[in-house]
Parts: structure tokens; sequence; C-alpha cells
């Protein structure tokens, strides 16, 4: 029996990483193998997976759907389905970067030389709160959406149900066959993603998406950027919380961990920004961990030197503050305070 890989795909911020999450605790009864693709050098993804999966490769700093290296996707799959020890994966999940072209992933997948390996569908996620301005600005999300096997319309808990409706309808519209399956916090039935049978093959040619590579000035990745910031000092929360909300308009996503110079904070802040939402969850630093604040903004057009002085204007020296108030911007947008 092959194993089957599910592309998972979607914008950035889309819910990709927390839908993976809850089928790797879900699906406890699937072995599952999952690639993390991040854009940008720090690996987030990996570090939100980690611990869940039976058997996971990430790649940072770069796109697997233009790499240059063809074989790096196989290289992948042959690192996780590598024969070993008891039984073998049920199924391989890629979580394409929030900037993936799928029908080049998809593409990577149907193409593989890797034994024991067959593609089993691609999965688009579409975010319920921004896809309509997205696919404005980027319009190749439509045709995304139409090449899925699956649709999933993810943060449905965060717009009223008629939005939700009129949302499912419009994805109905662009892709007549896929389900299109609300996806409220990454909650989904797992067989929804590896029982259903990939029909891309099916609906448009075979050859187009195995031959066409697409022009890569056409991708959506084409105009984003990624920017590291790393920083062994912590930062200050009123700060950092200013920094937030003036953040230029083309910073789209930002996420990673901070460490805070509040005495009393010294859990580790996992910041997560789409479009204009912000949101941390508090959290224990892994034993082990530098506990060092880790950042990457993606968006298009930025001033990357200008954003990293602007972060590091943020970093505290000294001693830690003593001002429980430094906080309440920080704890304004955390979950569960
Ligand atoms: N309320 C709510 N929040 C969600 C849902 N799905 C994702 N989020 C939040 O949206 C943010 C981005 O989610 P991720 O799962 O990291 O998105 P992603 O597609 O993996 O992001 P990239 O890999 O950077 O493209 C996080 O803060 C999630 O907690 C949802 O269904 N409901």
């Amino acid at each position: 029996m092959s194993t089957p890989v599910v592309v998972l795909a979607g914008f950035l911020g889309a819910g990709k990483t927390t839908v993976l999450n809850q089928l790797l605790r879900s699906a406890a009864d699937v072995r599952l193998g999952v690639v993390v693709n991040d854009f940008g050098a720090v690996g987030i993804d990996a570090l939100l997976v980690a611990g869940w999966a039976d058997s996971a490769v990430s790649l940072e700093n770069g796109c697997l759907c233009c790499s240059t290296d063809d074989g790096s996707v196989d290289e992948l799959l042959a690192r996780l389905t590598a024969p070993r020890r008891g039984p073998g994966l049920d199924a391989v999940v890629v979580e394409a970067s929030g900037v993936a072209e799928p029908s080049a992933m998809v593409r990577r997948v149907l193409t593989t030389t890797v034994p024991g390996v067959r593609y089993g569908g691609l999965v688009v996620a579409v975010d319920a709160v921004e896809f309509e301005a997205t696919r404005l600005r980027h319009p190749q999300l439509d045709d995304h959406v139409a090449m899925a096997d699956v649709v999933l319309l993810t943060k449905t808990d965060l717009v009223p149900a008629e939005e939700a409706a009129r949302l499912a309808a419009v994805c109905r519209g662009l892709n007549a066959w896929a389900p299109v399956v609300p996806a409220a916090k990454g909650q989904l039935d797992p067989r929804l993603l590896f029982e259903t049978p990939p029909a891309r093959q099916r609906q448009l040619a075979l050859g187009e998406v195995v031959h066409d590579p697409g022009d890569p000035g056409t991708h959506v990745h084409s105009m984003y950027d990624a920017v590291e910031f790393r920083s062994e000092a912590p930062l200050d929360p009123r700060r950092f919380v200013a920094f937030l909300e003036r953040r230029p308009s083309g910073v789209f996503r930002v996420k990673g961990f901070v460490r805070f110079a509040v005495e009393g904070s010294g859990q580790r802040y996992l910041l997560q920004t789409v479009g204009a939402a912000v949101r941390f969850e508090r959290g224990a630093w892994p034993p082990g961990s530098d506990r060092a604040t880790e950042l990457v903004l993606v968006g298009a057009g930025l001033d990357a030197d200008a954003l990293r002085r602007d972060l590091r204007d943020c970093v505290h020296d000294g001693e830690p503050l003593r001002d429980e108030m430094a906080m309440m911007g920080v704890l304004r947008s955390t979950e569960g305070v």
C-alpha cells in the first residue's frame, strides 16, 4: 500500500498550522508524517507541530513550490517514508508556505520518484476573515480554490454565520465539486482529508499540472518578503505594542516568540498577526531553550532595515521592569486572559 501525500495550502495565516495541529492531536489512530515549509529563516511552524507528528521534516527560508532544486520535495518525502522500525506512516501532509503556488506543489508530489508514495489531493484553507480582501490583491487565490479537492473554510468562529454561508457559496462558485468544509479553530473530521479521492487528475488535464511550471513572476510569493528579527535581550512590552500598532500596512503576517522585560512575565509569548488581527498566546519556554525573541515578518514591499531598526528600539536593556501595568497592552490581545 502506498502512502498518500496530501498538500495543505492556503494564503498567509489562513490557518494551515492550526488545522495540522488539530489533525495531529485528534487523528491519534492515523500515523502522520508532516513536511512544514516556513517562508522565512525562523522555523516557527516546525516548533508548533513538534512533538505531535510521528515523523516531521521542516524546510525553512524559502518556498518549496519555487525551490530551484526539483529534488527537494523528493528528498523530504524519502526521509519521511524511509524504512524504519515499527509500522510505516498512514499519510503525509505537506504544509505549503503561505505564499506557495499550490499547482507547483501538486506537480512536485505528482512527479515524485520516491517509491511507495502517491499524491493524495490538495486541501486549500480559505480564511473567512481575510479571503475577500486578499483575493482582491491576489486574484490567483481564486485559482487555488478552483483546483482544490477539499476547501477548508477556516475562522468561521470569527464571522457571523451568514457571512460564513456566503463565503462557502463563493468557494462553491469557484469550485463546484470540492466539498467546502468549515474548520473553526482547526476542527475537522480527519477522514475528509484522507478519504477524499484527489479529483484534480480528473478535473484538469494532468499534463498541465505536470509540465507547466507557470511563470514564477506571477506567483504570489514573488511579491512577498520575509524579515527576521532575533534578540537575546527581552523587549519592552509598551514599545513593542506601539510598534505593532503602527506596523506598516505591507506587513501582513508576523509570527514568532517574544520575551518581555517585566518582572513576573518570564513566560514565552507566541505572537501571531494576520492582517489587522494581533494575538498572543502565553506558554512556558521549552526546557533548554535560549529564551530569545525570534520573529518573522512577512509582507509586500517591506523596508527590512527600517523594520529591524524599529524592533531594536523595542529591546529593553538593564534590569527587568517592575511595573505590572506595562503588560496591559500585551494582555489585552492574549488568549485566555
Ligand atoms: N479564532 C480562530 N483563529 C484561528 C483559526 N485558524 C487559525 N487561527 C489563528 O490564526 C493565526 C494564524 O494561524 P496559522 O494556523 O498559524 O496559519 P498558517 O496558515 O499556518 O500561517 P502561515 O504558515 O504563516 O501561512 C493564529 O493566531 C491562529 O490561532 C480559526 O479557525 N479560528
